[in-house]
């Protein structure tokens, strides 16, 4: 049974949260075959266009591209069951530690594409695909490799619901987020309020949601929806971010995916389940190659 099948409450008791970090390869690398999934899938392959590009580097850093230029990186269906299918390679890649998120052609994602919004614009398909962008995007932030979208000209709608699938935000100087929902008569729908709240609390999620407001750098920075800014002009932008990143990703890969896990678990369970997972992800790294050969060199932390 996968973690958010339709109509099942997330993390319904400490059992399946805890079968959530054991049995991942089991639950979630495979799609879910629920009747109404395939139904949207289906619907969703009407509206091709673009793609979702992975790119897994031996660095054990993965590059996600969203890949729509002609439509400011909107998504369209097939982009919809693609990023599906790239979030299932990713949950099955035990070398990985890291993830970037970033958009083709200098700019980051400009939300749902319009065109398919159009077409399925009643509130029987609407639920549908938003439960569908809810569990892609929930699998992509609990996957076990510290993430960080690179946000480089606009995340409108659901292209800044999608920076918050992300364990870290970073903006080039001249970009901007904005959660534009209001203004198209909606509410956001792939968990990126929920997220929001939880990145820069309720109060700044109501002024970023109710107001529209655009999210420039230095606002981000200061609410902290943008962990750190890269100039424009200065070096290649994928390039800073992999070195940004890489100072969280150094190390084992068992190390660094447990770290990730026992976050996550603080972030998302009781107390008391939190602790139990900490227990268990301990034991995956207690003994291991990395913590005998930190032992080995009687590594000192001056
Ligand atoms: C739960 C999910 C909720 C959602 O995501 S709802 C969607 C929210 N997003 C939007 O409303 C974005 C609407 N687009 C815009 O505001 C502007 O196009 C945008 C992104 C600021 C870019 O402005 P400009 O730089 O002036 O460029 P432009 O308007 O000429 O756009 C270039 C081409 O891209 C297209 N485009 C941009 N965003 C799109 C979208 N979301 N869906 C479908 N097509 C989209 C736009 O129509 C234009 O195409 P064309 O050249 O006219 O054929």
């Amino acid at each position: 049974m996968a973690l958010c099948s339709v109509g099942r409450p997330l993390l319904q008791n400490t059992r399946h949260a805890l079968g959530w970090f054991f049995k991942q390869k089991q639950t979630f690398c495979c799609k879910v075959h629920d009747s109404q999934e395939e139904e949207i899938r289906k619907k969703l392959q009407l509206f091709p266009g673009g793609s979702i590009d992975l790119q897994k580097q031996e660095s054990g850093i993965a590059v996600m591209t969203v890949n729509n230029p002609a439509r400011m990186n909107a998504f369209s269906g097939t982009m919809m069951t693609e990023l599906e299918e790239r979030v299932c390679e990713l949950e099955t890649w035990t070398e990985g530690k890291g993830l970037i998120v970033r958009g083709a052609a200098g700019t980051f994602c400009s939300g749902s594409d319009l065109n398919a919004v159009r077409a399925i614009s009643n509130p029987q398909d609407g639920m549908k695909m938003c439960m569908f962008m809810q569990k892609t995007l929930t699998r992509l932030l609990r996957l076990p490799l510290i993430s960080v979208a690179l946000v480089e000209g606009k995340a409108l709608g659901g292209g800044a619901e999608l920076t918050t699938a992300c364990d870290f935000r970073l903006m080039t100087s001249d970009a901007m987020i904005q959660f534009v929902h209001k203004h198209m008569g909606l509410v956001p729908g792939w968990g990126g309020a929920a997220r929001l709240v939880r990145i820069v609390g309720s109060q700044n999620a109501l002024k970023l949601l109710a107001g529209s407001k655009k999210v420039d750098p230095d606002f981000g920075k200061q609410i902290g929806l943008v962990d750190d800014v890269l100039t424009v002009g200065e070096g290649n932008t994928l390039v800073d971010t992999e070195r940004w990143l890489s100072q969280f990703t150094k190390g084992s890969a068992p190390v660094i995916r447990a770290v990730k896990k026992v976050v996550l678990s603080g972030r998302e369970l009781s107390l008391d389940e939190a602790l139990t997972t900490e227990r268990h992800v301990f034991g995956t790294v207690w003994g291991g190659p990395a913590n005998l050969e930190a032992l080995a060199l009687k590594t000192k932390h001056k």
